[in-house]
């Protein structure tokens, strides 16, 4: 069922430094989204290799991974409709200079290499990123406001 489904986002270093999780927390719960997971951790440099295993060969493969591993970052799953897709479209795009303003990194960011936030960009890549950030599993609860936001 679409409304299930899952997407993985994370506040990056410089967002938490800079007091953003409060921010991009609230906008996708009162978006509708359904928190399932949450952590602050400090990502080894090795850990983050895998989340980015697909950009290996790019020349700003480096520094990101330094950049990653400066401090630490709030890894959540949220929860709904479209949500990998939606997920994204909030976040706003990579480069924060071409980000539209109301997105996350539209609001708040500027700089490609601090765009403060990660959103998937597929299901099934949504699915190896909750299994690599959330490997002891997740919490099932039922919410009681889904009659309000689904039909
Ligand atoms: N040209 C660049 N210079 C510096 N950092 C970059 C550059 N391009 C991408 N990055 C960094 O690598 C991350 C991953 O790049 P990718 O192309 O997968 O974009 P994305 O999917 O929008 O970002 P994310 O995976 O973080 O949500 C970007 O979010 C950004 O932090």
């Amino acid at each position: 069922m679409s409304q299930a489904e899952r997407t993985y986002i994370m506040v990056k270093p410089d967002g938490v430094q800079r007091g953003l999780v409060g921010e991009i927390i609230a906008r996708f719960e009162k978006r509708g989204f359904k928190l399932i997971a949450l952590k602050l951790v400090h990502a080894t440099p090795e850990h983050l290799e895998k989340h980015y295993a697909d950009l290996a060969g790019k020349g700003f493969f480096a520094g990101l991974i330094k950049y990653m591993s400066s401090g630490p970052v709030v890894g959540m799953v949220w929860e709904g409709l479209d949500a990998v897709k939606t997920g994204r479209a909030m976040l706003g795009a990579t480069n924060p200079l071409a980000s539209a303003i109301g997105t996350i990194r539209g609001d708040y960011a500027l700089a490609v290499g601090r765009n403060i936030c990660h959103g998937s960009d597929t299901v099934e890549n949504a699915e190896k990123e909750i299994k690599l950030w959330f490997p002891e599993g997740i919490t099932q609860y039922a919410s009681v406001v889904e009659p309000w936001l689904y039909e």
